[in-house]
């Protein structure tokens, strides 16, 4: 950074605000803004070097020649700006979502003008990530994968479905495959999707959804596979959220038979409902579908919900065509509708203390008919059901008559736990279902390879974080350092590729932070198991066994060490920080322990197992805990969340490292989910929290800088004198190089371009541009070198005629 040049100072709004250096501290710097305001004192190495076009913008941010955080915020600041919402950094696509339809970017067409292009020679979209993907997959004969992250609203979903789109619509064979592949999605969508704050259509739950191809790379089949879906929603949602949108699409858009025969009412009768937002979503038509009996008092006062893209009413009828398309019949679409309506209903029971000297409670007398209802939809006994929500059965192991069965009696709170842990079980497994049933309707009988795309949420820290962003961010975290591996491993094959000779990129593993959470024994998610099995377990008495097996660990910390005021209140049993590559995040520990359980207790368990309902009974036929359910009936049965998800991410990661790998990092422009508006300080955070930021000090390590010759060429063609145009524009670039006597450390020549170690493409830059008097002595040198190396040449040319004289003299 030099005097007088602008430079990228901290904005609290923008991420990045131009400015002058006025005056240089130890560790700081004062800047004055280039607009008005006044000047400010900012840390040095939040100061970053502005190109000297600020609104020039490039497709890929490697052609910039300061590639930093702030130069790369700019380029995606000025690109969103003239609606170019997908951008490269080396072969990593940033999605920009746009939140309004971009004109033409999706259309046949456009699938069509991607279809067999490499990387780079069309501006950059989803679709040259997945052409890319496919020609990989036929090429080098292997299957490949693409990662798909980003916050929640950013696009994650929608780039995934242009991505399958694209495949089917181009690779596929015209058949019926094809539109079930992307069919599936309505369904999934419906059980699996709610609106949050942040999205009316949040996926809650994480997919990798593989299309299987054959060996002439034709699309033959898919298979989806899920991560921890959000159980909480089922019972409970925060005042502007909403449950699982099929819960009101049932009751907006069911026919009256349906409606009648599973006793639905409009979303306000359902606690599962009535606790968050019960508005429908439609348009000021299709509102007037939406029968005024189905409607809330909340939904009649302030109308429906509205979305582009949402609209409970006709959604349902979509999901009911897209469910006949991919094969379900009338019988499993009642069986699917009939247990979302015994969970709603399920939700509806109450109890009250018994009042007699056991301390247990009844089932409401009020609750009397929901219980029948429930019991009928669900196809329990009603005495059972009663008796299991109300009680817990025990077998005595010690003393007197070992192995005889005893019921303990319920506590009103315990049996509102029972009840809602049943309606999570059911909700759950019906959704385990729904993707199973989808993956049996596009079934292959072999494959050659596959390309799976992965739609998970991205790194989360929200003021309080509990079990569930402790899970997504391990997650990335593992994803992170995959992340690493791959780019490095690119960085350096690109190097060896284009001849550099060098293959050396330094980074900081984050394979501590890995460990600290999924070591054996003594990582987060064992000792979180290990107290799950204590008689007695507690919270507090888990986070302190954190704390002391990891009392020096550079990952972990106590919350009152943490920079926010609301974290220095938790207490250090209370909760715990773990510094992620994307920054610390503090988790609040309450519920870590029963959140990390599945199991039912035994008496639900074998309620639901034994229903008399086939449909249900087979919804926990497969379940752990079935098989040795009475065996078991003396103690409660635990089934471990964590780990689960550990396995489950370690398929995943052997899965993702067995095949070639993109990325594409979805940004949110705007927390209102508008269009054309771009929230610079927010769009950092998740720079840097898709590890976008660190990338770029991986490739700070090596050569991040690269400039194609033809580029530097054309860039430069206009100082020179018409002899020096005159030359290719490999030996132009050379030339220039080897004139200005730059060191050989800071730039590498490849075969199709120059790279610049960080920082050395500007110096170069400079010395281009510097003042005529200057250029005339370079313009000289350049001559000079080029005399000089055609000299050499020809005395080398010279010398090899003669050597060539002198071994043929020999022979004769
Ligand atoms: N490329 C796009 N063009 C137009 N609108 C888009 C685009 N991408 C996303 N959107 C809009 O943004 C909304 C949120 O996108 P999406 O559901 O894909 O986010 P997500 O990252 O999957 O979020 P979550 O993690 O909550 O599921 C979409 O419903 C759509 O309205």
């Amino acid at each position: 950074m030099e005097d007088g040049k602008p430079v990228w100072a901290p904005h609290p709004a923008d991420g990045f605000q131009l400015g002058t250096i006025v005056d240089i501290g130890a560790d700081s710097l004062t800047i004055e803004p280039l607009k008005h305001g006044k000047t400010f004192v900012a840390a040095i190495n939040q100061v970053f070097p502005a190109e000297d076009d600020v609104n020039k913008q490039v497709e890929d941010n490697c052609s910039l020649m300061y590639l930093n955080e702030a130069t790369l915020l700019n380029n995606v600041r000025v690109r969103y700006s003239k609606d170019k919402i997908y951008t490269f950094v080396a072969n990593i696509l940033i999605a920009v979502n746009p939140y309004y339809d971009i004109p033409k970017l999706y259309t046949p067409e456009t699938i069509k003008q991607y279809r067999g292009r490499s990387l780079g020679t069309l501006p950059p979209h989803v679709y040259a990530i997945a052409d890319k993907a496919y020609r990989d997959m036929k090429v080098l004969k292997m299957s490949q994968s693409i990662i798909v992250s980003g916050e929640s609203g950013a696009g994650k979903t929608e780039n995934t479905k242009f991505v399958l789109r694209y495949l089917t619509s181009s690779y596929g064979t015209g058949q019926d495959i094809d539109e079930r592949i992307v069919e599936a999605n309505p369904l999934l969508e419906a059980f699996g999707n709610a609106k949050t704050v942040r999205n009316n259509n949040s996926s809650r739950f994480g997919k990798f959804v593989e299309i299987h191809f054959n060996e002439k790379n034709a699309v033959v089949g898919g298979f989806v596979s899920h991560y921890l879906l959000e159980k909480s929603r089922i019972c409970r949602q925060s005042h502007e959220e909403r449950n699982y949108h099929i819960f009101y699409r049932l009751c907006a858009g069911a026919t009256e038979d349906i409606r009648q025969k599973f006793h639905l009412g409009s979303p306000d009768t359902f606690r599962y409902l009535n606790r968050g937002c019960t508005r429908f979503f439609a348009s000021k038509d299709t509102d007037k579908q939406i029968l005024q009996n189905r409607k809330s008092p909340e939904h009649m006062k302030l109308g429906p919900l509205k979305d582009p893209l949402l609209d409970d009413h006709g959604d349902f009828n979509r999901m009911c065509v897209a469910m006949k398309k991919i094969g379900l019949d009338d019988t499993e679409k009642l069986d699917l509708f009939r247990v979302v309506a015994g969970v709603l209903h399920l939700g509806n029971i109450d109890f009250e203390e018994a009042g007699s000297t056991s301390g247990g409670c009844a089932i409401k007398n009020q609750s009397s008919q929901t219980l029948e209802h429930c019991a009928e939809l669900l196809g329990l006994d009603e005495e059972d059901l009663r008796v299991s929500l109300t009680t817990r059965v025990m077998l005595t192991t010690a003393g007197g008559a070992k192995g005889t069965v005893i019921k303990v009696p319920l506590k009103v709170e315990q049996a509102n736990n029972a009840r809602d842990a049943l309606a999570k079980a059911v909700y759950s497994r019906l959704f385990d279902h729904v993707v199973t049933r989808v993956n049996q309707c596009f079934p292959f009988d072999s494959s050659s390879n596959f390309i799976g795309v992965l739609d998970i949420a991205g790194f989360e820290y929200f003021e309080h974080n509990s079990f569930e962003q402790f899970c997504i961010n391990y997650c990335n975290e593992k994803l992170q350092q995959f992340f690493n591996e791959r780019i490095l491993k690119e960085e350096q094959e690109l190097y060896q590729k284009e001849g550099l000779g060098v293959n050396e990129v330094h980074y900081v593993d984050n394979q501590d932070c890995i460990d600290l959470v999924e070591a054996k024994l003594v990582g987060i998610l064992d000792i979180l198991d290990e107290e799950n099995r204590l008689p007695q377990p507690s919270d507090q008495h888990f986070t302190d066994t954190v704390h002391n097996k990891h009392k020096d660990h550079f990952r972990l910390t106590v919350p009152r060490k943490s920079k926010l005021a609301v974290h220095r209140n938790v207490r250090d049993d209370e909760g715990f920080i773990v510094r992620h590559f994307a920054g610390a995040v503090c988790y609040e520990t309450t519920k870590f322990v029963e959140k990390n359980n599945d199991a039912l207790h035994m008496s639900l368990e074998c309620l639901v197992s034994e229903s008399k309902d086939r449909f249900v009974r087979e919804l926990f036929e497969n379940s752990n805990n079935s098989k040795d359910v009475k065996q078991k009936a003396g103690k409660l049965s635990f089934i471990s969340v964590g780990n689960k998800f550990k396995m489950q991410l370690n398929i995943l990661l052997d899965k993702l490292r067995s095949t070639g790998s993109s990325f594409i990092r979805c940004i949110k422009p705007n927390l209102k989910m508008i269009s054309h508006q771009f929230e610079g300080a927010q769009i950092l955070s998740q720079l840097q929290c898709s590890g976008m930021v660190s990338v770029l000090d991986l490739m700070q390590g090596g050569f991040p800088s690269r400039a194609p010759f033809h580029e530097l060429y054309n860039m430069y063609q206009k100082y020179m004198p018409p002899k020096l145009t005159r030359l290719d524009p490999r030996l132009f670039c050379k030339a220039l190089f080897k004139a200005l006597g730059l060191d050989e450390n800071d730039y590498k020549f490849g075969l199709t371009r120059v790279f610049f170690r960080p920082g050395k493409f500007a110096e170069f830059d400079q010395i281009m541009k510097s003042d005529p008097d200057h250029l005339a002595e370079l313009v000289k040198k350049v001559n000079k070198w080029l005399i000089h190396s055609r000299w050499k040449k020809v005395q080398w040319c010279a010398l090899s005629v003669i050597k060539c004289k002198q071994l043929l003299f020999i022979i004769r």
